[in-house]
Parts: structure tokens; sequence; C-alpha cells
């Protein structure tokens, strides 16, 4: 502000250059960590990027170091994450619809939004610094715009905010948790209806908020969850025997050398419990050949190749898409484990599996923690394509496995259409029946009654993954 005040009073009255003039003497305004998360959001809009692949890149670009790599990252995912929630609360603010706003404008608002209501900023200082971000991209004109807003955004705070614009909680509770937590309703809508009611609602929404721990798997036989836990500085996981979980936030996984030598894979515990799952039902006769129907990239390949490798069987990998299915081939390295490129609905296989895997294509709703944008990407329509797939994956499990042989049904989504709506619509189709799953979580709290499994982030600090086993 002085430095301008300082650049108008150094030029006679009434003789102001012309603005664009003013604009190009202007020096660069220096706030990469801004930058880059706008930089973000942009990507996120325009590409349909990924924030959490595109952030690290970005902060390279701008040089972005030590606590402005904090900043900006949380600027970046917090403004992707409660999108719904700030575009409600700028188009209150603006005398225009949002369609009407400058896309890359909207951007920084969000931004300046985000910081004014979910973050520690001063407000003078989060609406002045967004306001420079603004007059830098898109020019003053835009910047006074941007200014006024932003004013108004921060007369009244997130709670607030809430209040004036949520639906009323008593008339219409999915709604109001839904604005407060920024989710589309309809996820909303289907948390509720997977938790059975509203009473969890808040938490679950919550947790997806959540920055989680990064959790490892030890590779069976080569190192146990103790050892890859001391080489890590990690600790044991509470309920995989094979898990390890480390702090958030404790640098890039990948460069740990147990995961680059192979001993240990980036895997959520909830993953790897679902994997397992399939391990624990007893069955008679032979056990030695399993099948992972939908492998890609190969983190359950990689848990299931490797107990089956020890045991002596093998176990096959389909996936539909080259690339992960090449993905795979490098997961299971080692492993008696064969990859193949094809449909999971008709591969051709004999009908002699002992064990099969179905980690079925989904909505990704119960992962939604790890990825800031997700949850304003995916629409209602998504689902039924989906669940078409999901029955027809699943009826072709059943078709190749043996008599006595098992299946698990797993989505990493609560979405009730999914989960339940799946499994017992095939139920109905064949003589499959289910078995209790939560047997086969030895040692999970909290499983609800059965006979399938829904984990939480909420409630086991796992992804929400879904399992059903189905005895042939
Ligand atoms: C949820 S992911 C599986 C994750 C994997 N099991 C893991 O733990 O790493 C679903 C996979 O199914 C694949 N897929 C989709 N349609 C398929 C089909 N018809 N047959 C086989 N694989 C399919 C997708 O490409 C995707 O890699």
């Amino acid at each position: 502000m002085s430095r301008e005040r300082g650049r108008d009073n150094s030029r006679p009255k009434n003789s102001r250059p012309p603005r664009r003039r003013a604009e190009r003497a202007k020096p660069p305004v220096e706030d990469p960590a801004r930058t880059a998360a706008l930089e973000t959001l942009r990507a996120v809009r325009e590409r349909d990027a990924y924030a959490n692949l595109v952030l690290p890149g970005m902060l390279r670009r701008h040089r972005v170091s030590g606590r402005d790599t904090a900043l900006a990252t949380e600027l970046a995912y917090g403004a992707c994450r409660a999108r719904g929630l700030l575009d409600a609360v700028i188009a209150d603010c603006s005398d225009r619809p949002l369609e009407r706003i400058d896309p890359l404008l909207l951007d920084a608002l969000r931004l300046g939004t985000y910081q004014l209501l979910r973050t520690r900023i001063p407000g003078h200082a989060a609406v002045g610094a967004t306001v420079e971000l603004v007059r830098t991209n898109s020019g003053s004109r835009l910047a006074g715009f941007a200014n006024a807003v932003l004013r108004r955004v921060g007369e009244r705070t997130e709670a607030e905010w809430v209040s004036r614009l949520a639906p009323d909680p008593d008339e219409d509770p999915v709604g109001h948790a839904a604005f407060r937590h920024a989710h589309p309703r309809w996820i909303a809508r289907a948390f509720a209806d997977a938790l059975g009611g509203t009473a969890e609602l808040d938490a679950a929404l919550a947790a997806d908020d959540e920055r989680p721990a990064v959790h490892l798997a030890a590779r069976p036989g080569e190192i146990s969850a103790d050892e890859l836990a001391a080489v890590t500085g990690g600790d044991p996981a509470p309920y995989s025997p094979y898990g390890v979980h480390l702090e958030a936030g404790s640098g890039d996984p990948g460069q740990l050398e147990a995961v680059r030598e192979g001993f240990a894979a980036v895997q959520d515990e909830g993953s790897q419990l679902a994997a397992l799952a399939l391990t624990h039902p007893e069955i008679e006769g032979s056990d030695t050949r399993w099948l992972d129907l939908c492998a890609g990239p190969g983190g359950k390949a990689n848990l299931l190749g490797a107990l089956v490798t020890l045991d002596g069987g093998t176990l096959d990998a389909v996936e539909q898409a080259e690339h992960r299915a090449e993905l795979v081939t490098s997961a299971t390295q080692g492993l008696s484990v064969t990859v193949r490129v094809a449909d999971g609905r008709d591969f051709g296989a004999p009908d002699s599996y002992d064990r099969v895997l179905v980690d079925a294509p989904c909505t990704g709703l119960g992962a939604l923690r790890r990825r800031p944008e997700s949850r304003w990407r995916r629409g209602p329509e998504d689902v039924e394509e989906l669940v078409r797939l999901q029955r027809e994956l699943l009826r072709a499990a059943l078709t190749v496995t043996r008599p006595g042989g098992v299946v698990a049904y797993v989505v990493c989504s609560p979405h009730p259409e999914e989960t339940t709506g799946v499994v017992n619509d095939v139920l109905r189709q064949t003589d499959a029946r289910e078995l209790d799953a939560r047997a086969c979580f030895p040692g999970v709290p909290d499983l609800g009654e059965g006979p399938f499994v829904q984990l939480w982030p909420h409630r086991h600090g796992t992804d929400a993954m879904f399992c059903a086993l189905l005895r042939v």
C-alpha cells in the first residue's frame, strides 16, 4: 500500500500516465506461495489435473521453499476441498453470478476466501495478498472487484457464513452437513445412508479434510512390520499385521529405501485389510490358484502375490488398462504372479480359482481425503455406469471360482449402490452365499452388524473400504 502511495505522490497532480504503462512499470509481486497455489487451482480447473500431482512442479517452478511450501500446500489443497462452500460465499458477496466471473479471478477469490475463513492469516493480509495476486495475474480493474468481494467475505466468520447460507439443520440435516463440510450433497447423502443416519455424518465428512498418515505394507516373506517400522521410523499399524504408519508430511515415501528396494509398498491400511480378508476363510481342498480380477496398479496383488508365493501357489493378475498392468508387473516383481492385460469380465479363464479378489473400479468416495479436488469432480450420474460394471465383474468372478472357493468383492467407496446394492443384486441371481466378513478383519473394532464390512476414516483411520466375502 505505502509503496503505491509513494509512487502516486512522486507524480505531479493530474498527470497520471495511462494505466497500461503504470502496470508495466510496476515491479513483479513476489508471492511465490500464492502464485503456486493459484496455478495449481488453474491446472485442476483447466486440465482436470490432480492437485497433489501438479503442486510439486508448481513449487519448483516458483522456487517455493521452507514455510512457504506449507502455505502453498494448505491454500491449494484447502481451496480445492472447500470449493462448494467458498463458491457459495463468493456468490453471496458478488454482484454478478459465478459463471460471469473470469475463471482465473474466481480461482484467486477462492484462495482469498479460504484464507479468510479457514486460516489464521489476518484478514487484512489475506485480502491484501489476494488483491495483489489478482492485480499481477488479471490486472488492476479485476483487483478492485476482488478487493470489494473479499472485504464482504471478511465481514463474517466461517460459522456465520454457514448459519447464513446453509440449509436449516433441523429441516435438512444432510444438506446442512454437506454445506458445512464442503461436500456435494449427493456424497453426504450416500455417507448418511451407509452410516444408517446422520449421527456420525459430521465426523465422516470432517475426516475427508484431514491429511492422512502414510501407510506402508511390508512385503510378507521379505520384512516384518516391526522391522519396517524400525528402518523407516514409523509405527506398526493397529490392525494390519503388515502395516506401518508414518507421520503425515514425513517426506516422499517413494524415496524410502525399503520401498525403492521392493520390501515395502505404500498402501492404505484399509486396502491391506481388504486384501487380507480374502485369505482368511477356510476352504477345503486345494488352495493354490488365486486371481486378482482388477489388479492395477498392483497394491493388493503385491500383498496377495507374496502370501500365495510363500505357500507355493500362484496369482493371476488381470488388468484391462495396459499402462496399469505394467505397474502391476513392477509391483509384483519376484513373486509367482502372472499379469494379463484383459477384460476381467471375459478373459477365457478356466473355472478353477480357489480365491478371487474383485477390487472393482468405483467412485473412490472412500478416499476423498487423498485427492483434494475429487469430491467435486465426480457426479451422481457416474454411479449407475460403475454399478453396472461392478455387477458384471462380480458375476464373472463367481463363474471362474471353483465350488467351495471364495470371492472378495471390494470397493473404495461407502456408496450403498456400489456396495450392498451390487452384492445383494448378484446374490439374488446366483447360488453363492455371503460369509460374515467381520470375522476376517481380526481385531478391527466398530464393524457394525455385518455380514459385510465397511471401514471408515473417522472410525478406523483407513480409507472407507467396503468388503463382502462370498462362498461359491
Ligand atoms: C480399484 S482399481 C484396483 C486397485 C488394485 N486392486 C490395487 O490394490 O492396487 C480398479 C482397476 O480395475 C481396472 N479395470 C477397469 N475395468 C476393468 C475390467 N473390465 N477388467 C479388468 N480390469 C478393469 C482399472 O483399470 C483399475 O486399474
